[in-house]
């Protein structure tokens, strides 16, 4: 997630590779951020600390006390951190660095790599308003950025932060379904992704409701409508219900941890 918020903000020409430091743990991580982004690394996580202004934390919810232990000491006063670990509370990110840092909670996603991210954003109480537009310019230079009370990062973990996962799925499953009526794999997959770019733009774009606009695609006795009610069959949508309940439920367990 690091590398997609690096380098999405960097072609966004929000950061040039040199204002920004990655780091992490093996020396094979850290080549490989600096050759997605053209940024310098350090293993040196207070080194790091020391110099930076803005910090995000981004490593997985069981490495991230070891994390703030490392750079405790070293940050700057007036530094500010952005976590977009998930299921943790800006509360518990206040107790491993210090109850007046300035902390802002954000749940990103791997599209903020192409500048189509989406971002729920929970100011802490010591995040100026100077930082607050910083914060909303910056995640919405790699996507489109939503202020959301922190009680629902979760919820925006479950919706958006996986959601590409999901995507994802439902593209490789569309275009086997292409394949398996004859189409060449690399155009199948072309063909679902599109189909769902350009269904998402309408929904965004149109502003109708996405079912009106499926209506409008299902021709009475026609194709969609055969193929609709074989996905109502399977319970596609409580299944996608479910996900997003399910995958809010893991981030506030990992929270816990
Ligand atoms: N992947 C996604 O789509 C999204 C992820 N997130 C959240 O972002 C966080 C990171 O996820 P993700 O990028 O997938 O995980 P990865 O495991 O790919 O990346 C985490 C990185 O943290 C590094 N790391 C661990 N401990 C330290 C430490 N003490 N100091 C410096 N670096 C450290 C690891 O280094 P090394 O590789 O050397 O072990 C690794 O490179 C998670 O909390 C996740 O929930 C949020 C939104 C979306
Ligand atoms: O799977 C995860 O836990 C992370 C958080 C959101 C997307 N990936």
């Amino acid at each position: 997630m690091a590398t997609a918020l690096a380098l999405g903000w960097i072609r966004a020409g929000f950061f040039k590779p040199s204002q920004i430091v990655g780091s992490s743990r093996t020396e094979r991580s850290r080549k490989k951020f600096e050759q997605g982004t053209g940024s310098k690394t350090s293993h040196d996580n207070a080194k790091i600390a020391r110099t930076s202004d803005l910090l995000v934390l981004s490593v997985k919810p069981k490495f991230l006390a070891d994390a703030m232990d490392s750079i405790r000491e070293s940050l700057k006063p007036e530094a500010l951190i952005v976590s977009v670990v998930a299921g943790v509370p800006i509360s518990k990110i206040a107790e491993g660095l210090g109850d007046k840092r300035a902390i802002v909670r954000v749940m990103p996603n791997t599209p903020c790599l192409v500048g189509q991210g989406v971002s729920g954003i929970a100011f802490g109480p010591h995040v100026s308003d100077g930082f607050q537009q910083l914060i909303y310019q910056l995640f919405s230079s790699v996507g489109m950025a939503n202020v959301v009370p922190e009680n629902l990062i979760d919820a925006v973990n479950g919706i958006s932060g996986c959601g590409p996962a999901y995507a994802f799925l439902m593209i490789e499953a569309l275009a086997d379904g292409a394949v398996k009526m004859g189409i060449a794999r690399d155009m199948a997959i072309s063909m679902a992704a599109q189909t769902l770019l350009g269904a998402s733009k309408m929904v965004l774009e149109t502003q109708q409701h996405p079912a009106a606009l499926k209506d409008a695609v299902c021709s009475p006795a026609g194709t969609t409508i055969a193929g609709i009610h074989e996905l109502e069959k399977a319970g596609v949508r409580a299944a996608l219900m479910n996900a997003v309940q399910a995958a809010t439920h893991r981030a506030h367990e990992l929270g816990k941890q």
